[in-house]
């Protein structure tokens, strides 16, 4: 098996919130680990608030962990990048913003855009250079002269994905790239995303709360619930199969347009139910959750499709870990990020 090409062991994110008199602590992301591999797309899905953005934002540097480690190549650049991460990994790890509107100044060119993020990385922003860029995300050489303002949301997004690349990424994380384009522009970008994984063998983190697109694109899913991971594995095993009670309450807001009826108000409220009641579901009101752990174990080995889940209904007596956890604060409030302020932020502090 290959190394992966970034590894997130322990990645826990606190925010201070509150005023001066009332200052409180919230866990965003508690606690978490997983991998991406070159030539993989992963996505991270779960409902808004559940930290998704708060992974994202650490690994592209844009936020500083409160513990954990981000290993690139094996190396843990958390310590050896310890204030702000070098010129050298924000080349390697590239991020692509929800808003495809507000992460290109209005004032400025498509070619400005390009020109910027080829020259901050030390590549010569040669005629051959741009021409390729827009190429490879299917927009037009004339384009380079446009502003803006008159391409789709779909063609911006594709500048923001060209600018990623060009300064030839290893990693790509995308949070919610499409989810503020027309549906039928959407799925251009979620196959230009399929191409540069095949072709480039660029990672991908495809983070978004579409579990279609999430099922679509995939080669791995992770389900996140309240700063978490609590399931994952292939994607079409999680999809499939879903083992924690919470996966499946994300999936039966999904309706099959295959099969008449799928989208049932009625097993969705049970679902939701079986979260909340404490016999049921220790995610529920009697807390099991929150006092101890639950460990990864395998499930659907069965029906050949295995995955995992942190469940304690899904885990055998013997599997359980005892483990008590901290008191954390769970997740509360609004994210405030400033896509403009996060890619100018993204760009320019390279060390
Ligand atoms: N800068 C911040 N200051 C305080 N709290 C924050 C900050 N950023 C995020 N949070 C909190 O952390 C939690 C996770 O937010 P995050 O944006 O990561 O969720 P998300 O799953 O990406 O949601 P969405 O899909 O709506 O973007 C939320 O409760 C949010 O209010």
């Amino acid at each position: 098996m290959t190394e992966p090409l970034l590894s997130v062991r322990g990645l826990t994110k606190d925010f201070q919130v509150g005023t001066v008199f009332s200052r409180r602590r919230v866990r965003a992301v508690n606690d978490v680990s997983f991998d991406l591999p070159a030539g993989r797309i992963t996505a991270l899905v779960g409902e808004s608030g559940s930290g998704k953005s708060t992974i994202a934002r650490c690994l592209a540097r844009l936020e500083q962990p409160s513990a954990g480690q981000v290993l690139l190549d094996g190396e843990d650049v958390l310590r050896t990048e310890r204030r702000r991460a070098s010129r050298a990994y924000r080349r390697k790890v590239q991020m692509v913003f929800q808003d495809p509107f507000g992460s290109l100044n209005p004032v400025h060119r498509i070619e400005h855009f390009l020109t910027r993020a080829l020259v901050l990385h030390g590549h010569p922003a040669t005629t051959e250079a741009l021409r390729e860029v827009m190429t490879t995300v299917g927009l037009t050489e004339d384009m380079l002269q446009s502003y803006p303002h008159e391409l789709s949301g779909g063609q911006r997004q594709r500048v923001a994905i060209a600018r990623a690349l060009a300064v030839e990424p290893r990693l790509i994380l995308a949070d919610e790239p499409t989810s503020m384009l027309d549906v039928s522009v959407r799925v251009g970008v979620l196959n230009l995303m399929r191409r540069l994984r095949d072709e480039r063998d660029i990672a991908m983190l495809y983070i978004t709360h579409d579990l279609g697109s999430a099922r679509y694109l995939a080669d791995t899913t992770m389900v996140m619930f309240a700063g978490e991971l609590v399931e994952g594995g292939d994607a079409l095993a999680v999809m499939d199969a879903p083992a924690h009670p919470y996966t499946r309450l994300l999936l039966s807001a999904v309706p099959d347009p295959e099969q008449a009826g799928s989208y049932d108000p009625a097993e969705r409220a049970r679902l939701r139910e079986e979260i909340l009641n404490p016999t049921s579901c220790p995610y529920g009101a009697d807390g099991t959750c929150s006092r101890t752990e639950p460990v990864r174990h395998i499930v659907g080995e069965d029906q050949g499709q295995p995955h995992w889940v942190r469940c304690h209904l899904r885990a055998p007596a013997s599997d359980i870990a005892r483990r008590v956890l901290k008191a954390t604060d769970r997740p509360a409030g609004e994210a405030t990020h400033d896509t403009a302020k996060d890619t100018e932020k993204a760009e320019t502090t390279a060390a």
